[in-house]
């Protein structure tokens, strides 16, 4: 393997990435990559700058330096090959007010060019989380848990090398926890590279392969 392939092949790559708030540093520099098919659970304290991190590695939100590389590609330079390969769920995702749920993964699909077998992928899906029945309404008449579970089955509706979750177990009850659990394991077989937060010890042990820890915005990979 000649060094271009062995880089494409690294999924995610994250080389000292800093995110400053004028002086506050929310995030010291940070570099660490993840594997194919690894799970890395990323744990710290409330403000510490999990949630800082994972956005800046999602692009949502700009770092003040440093850079991330999805599948190869340069989440700067080459942005939309980075993002089609990478998929965030926040801890609190964001809906259409005019779409309802089968909508909302209708058109996620169709923007990602995913609408191959979509019907039966949508259905599969929503079973999957309990949301069938609720399909033709707003989300904003969800409950929270509803909405997280929405939120991920809008990401897992289309491909992605890098799957990035943000305190997913934090409105999911047990049961909720044990089917995302189980699709993330489904995805660790298929080679996707998982980076997750969450405050739930018990639901990291059962995953991780790897240990990402944050302390006032230090990160410390184990
Ligand atoms: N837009 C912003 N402007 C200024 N400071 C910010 C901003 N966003 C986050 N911060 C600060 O950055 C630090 C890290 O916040 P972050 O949300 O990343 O923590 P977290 O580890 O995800 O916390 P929690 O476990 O409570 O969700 C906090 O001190 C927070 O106040």
């Amino acid at each position: 393997m000649n060094e271009i392939d062995s880089h494409i092949n690294i999924p995610l790559a994250v080389v000292e990435l800093t995110k400053k708030y004028d002086r506050f540093v929310a995030l010291a520099p940070a570099t660490f990559s993840l594997l194919s098919g690894e799970i890395a659970i990323l744990s710290g304290p409330n403000g510490s700058g999990k949630t800082t991190l994972l956005s800046c590695i999602s692009g949502l939100v700009r770092p003040s330096e440093g850079t991330v590389t999805v599948g190869g590609f340069d989440l700067d330079r080459d942005e939309v090959e980075a993002r089609r390969r990478l998929v965030y769920v926040p801890d609190v995702p964001r809906f259409y007010l005019e779409l309802t749920a089968w909508e909302h993964l209708r058109f996620i699909a169709l923007a990602n060019q995913a609408d191959g077998n979509f019907e039966e992928r949508a259905e599969a899906l929503l079973r999957t989380f309990g949301l069938w029945e609720s399909r033709n309404l707003f989300p904003h008449h969800f409950s929270r848990g509803m909405r997280l579970k929405l939120g991920l089955v809008m990401a897992f509706i289309r491909p992605f090398s890098v799957l990035l979750l943000d305190e997913p177990t934090s409105a999911l009850d047990e049961e909720g926890m044990e089917i995302l659990a189980a699709e993330i394991r489904r995805m660790r077989e298929q080679g996707t590279a998982v980076l997750l937060s969450t405050h739930s010890p018990d639901f990291g042990d059962a995953l991780a392969d790897r240990r990402l820890l944050i302390r006032q915005g230090v990160l410390e990979v184990q």
